[in-house]
């Protein structure tokens, strides 16, 4: 199928996931031949005026970390919604674990400081994430993580304490007051799902795993589940702090920062705090537009600056990237 939004601006290739409402296709930005993940929805399929949809691109355009995958640019049509995101060209942790069968504790640290890193941002800036599972945790090529959410949640409008009663997310990495229910607070509901994932990276296995969902949530309700006999004293530890079944008695993302298992090897606290400035102006960046387009860079920055998440938008953000990693900066002619 061709989608006549995207001519001219993608060259459209293989579907790399299909999820509930969308389907991811990988493309290639033409401007700059840099590969993007494009999230396809169908309008019809969501109905209701899409307004969680909505909601999660105004998240998505407030959102700017290096552990976060990121918008370049929004395309509606009568019935589609194109979100044109980062592609992420290492594919999905879960594969990268069962690959390795587990993570060394050393590994293991390096990946989950990261998502750590991600996850405290998120808070930071208010938003739950409620689907953290290894499915939604990218590699990017020099194998740095990158978090989505594939699923399509909504995120809290009132911030981090108010209490959400959307039941959403897969059951084996839901918090148990999140299965039971309850009212809950979205970032306690976080951290139980990054203690499931600490867990899968230094085990190979899940805590709380079941073949129905019955003893699933029995299992989960229970908070009991096996320490294997290779986890050092440390990694049991902070597990137990994250998979506490009472909310209140559960380690907080804060805490979490500067724990004593996060640390160890002389590492520093985990900081909330993206290496991307927000809205960041580049020069040589607007340079190299400038030139192509022959208008001043001055004037190039004042479109830009309107972060309309255009083609404009994804050109620039997508030649900041490379920028960033020291590759040439580039602007085919054969567009
Ligand atoms: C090399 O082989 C491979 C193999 C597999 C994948 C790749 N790469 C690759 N890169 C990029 C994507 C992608 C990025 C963002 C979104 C998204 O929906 N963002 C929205 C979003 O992140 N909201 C949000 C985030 C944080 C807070 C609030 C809101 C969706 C998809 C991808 O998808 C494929 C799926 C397949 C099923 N499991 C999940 C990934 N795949 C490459």
């Amino acid at each position: 199928v061709k989608y006549n939004a995207l001519k001219y601006l993608y060259d459209v290739e293989k579907t790399i996931g299909t999820g509930g409402f969308a389907k991811v296709k990988l493309a290639t930005h033409l401007l700059t031949g840099e590969k993007v993940a494009i999230k396809i929805m169908n309008k019809s399929l969501i109905g209701d005026g899409c307004p969680r949809i909505k909601m999660e691109l105004e998240a998505l355009k407030d959102i700017s970390h290096h552990h976060i995958c990121k918008l370049y640019q929004v395309i509606e049509t009568k019935e589609h919604f194109f979100i044109v995101m980062e592609y992420c060209s290492g594919g999905e942790l879960f594969d990268h674990i069962v690959e390795k069968n587990k993570l060394s504790e050393f590994e293991a640290r390096l990946f989950f400081r990261q998502i750590l890193s991600a996850v405290a941002y998120l808070h930071n800036v208010g938003y739950v994430h409620r689907d953290l599972k290894p499915e939604n945790i990218l590699l990017d090529r020099d194998l740095n993580l990158k978090l989505i959410d594939f699923g399509l949640c909504a995120k809290p409008v009132g911030g981090m304490s108010s209490h959400l009663q959307t039941s959403c997310g897969s059951p084996t990495y839901a918090a148990p007051e999140l299965i039971k229910g309850h009212q809950y607070i979205g970032g306690k509901v976080d951290v139980w799902s990054l203690g499931v994932l600490l867990y899968a990276l230094l085990c190979g296995f899940l805590p709380f795993d079941c073949d129905n969902i019955e003893n699933l949530y029995k299992k989960i309700l229970s908070g009991k589940y096996s320490e294997p006999s290779w986890l050092s004293e440390e990694s049991r530890k902070i597990i137990r702090d994250m998979l506490q079944v009472d909310p209140k008695e559960r380690i907080t993302v804060d805490e979490l920062l500067s724990h004593q298992w996060i640390t160890m090897g002389c590492l520093d606290p985990v900081t909330h705090n993206s290496l991307n400035l927000y809205h960041e102006k580049n020069n040589e960046v607007l340079n190299a537009l400038g030139k192509y387009h022959m208008i001043e860079s001055e004037e190039i920055w004042e479109r830009i600056n309107k972060w309309d998440y255009d083609y404009d938008t994804a050109t620039y953000l997508l030649l900041l990237n490379r920028c960033k990693q020291g590759l040439p900066l580039r602007l085919s002619t054969q567009s």
